[in-house]
């Protein structure tokens, strides 16, 4: 029997930098797959798009939660578990943890319907998940910087992003078994290279 891979999870404030290490963890391990939320499969890419662009108001928090949750939904069927299940180290670019800060605690207080949700429609925990803490100040002026700045979440000020980046650390704490927090405010190959040393990988170079 195939033994089951590896749920590898990035998550942290916007910009900062989690996909960019979660690209470089993929580079270095062959069997990898690397993957996004919400999105990840076409069907919760067309999600995606609904929850993440137009105008602001258009779902409320209970069904920006239900969206979110559908999208996982579908993005577990369709891709990673079928690619755990075939052995592979899946890499993924937020996940649950993003919707127990952002829709339970940030934008709301949605916590136990969050929770209650993913027990009843998910149900999978990463085996590992890096918390990229970061100064939400140089986040957002790396946030700016990008060329794909669309989406209307990245328009959060500076206070929200600090009560974000507050709550993944709380939640770090909470499943300290399998969350490691990485200092983000580092050249990329510094941060890199203490992910590398996580996970048991010779540093790069
Ligand atoms: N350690 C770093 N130092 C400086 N710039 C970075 C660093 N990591 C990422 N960046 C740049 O900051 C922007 C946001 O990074 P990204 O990996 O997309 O963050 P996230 O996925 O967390 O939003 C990108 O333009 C990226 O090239
Ligand atoms: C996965 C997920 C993301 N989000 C938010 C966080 C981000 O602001 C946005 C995803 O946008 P994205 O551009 O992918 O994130 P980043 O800026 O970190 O690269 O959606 C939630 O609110 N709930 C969720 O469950």
């Amino acid at each position: 029997m195939t033994r089951p891979g590896r749920f590898i999870t990035f998550e942290g404030i916007d910009g900062s930098g989690k996909s960019t290490q979660a690209r470089l963890l993929a580079e270095r391990l062959p069997d990898a797959i690397l993957t996004r939320e919400p999105g990840g499969s076409p069907g919760a890419e067309e999600i995606r798009a609904l929850v993440l662009t137009g105008d602001p108001g258009r779902w409320s928090p209970e069904t920006e939660l239900l969206l979110f949750t559908a999208a996982r939904r579908d993005h577990l069927e369709k891709r990673i578990d079928p690619a755990l299940a075939a052995g592979r180290t899946v890499i993924c670019d937020r996940f649950a943890d993003s919707t127990r800060i952002y829709q339970g605690a940030t934008r709301g207080d949605l916590r136990e319907k969050v929770d209650t949700l993913h027990r009843l429609m998910i149900g999978r925990e990463p085996d590992l998940t890096f918390i990229i803490d970061m100064d939400p100040a140089a986040a957002l002026s790396r946030g700016l910087a990008r060329p794909d700045a669309e989406s209307r979440f990245e328009d959060f000020g500076l206070e929200m992003q600090e009560r974000v980046r507050a709550g993944f650390l709380a939640l770090a704490r909470q499943y300290s078994d399998r969350c490691r927090v990485i200092d983000g405010n580092r050249a990329v190959e510094a941060i890199a290279a203490d992910i590398a040393t996580q996970m048991g990988l010779a540093a790069p170079g």
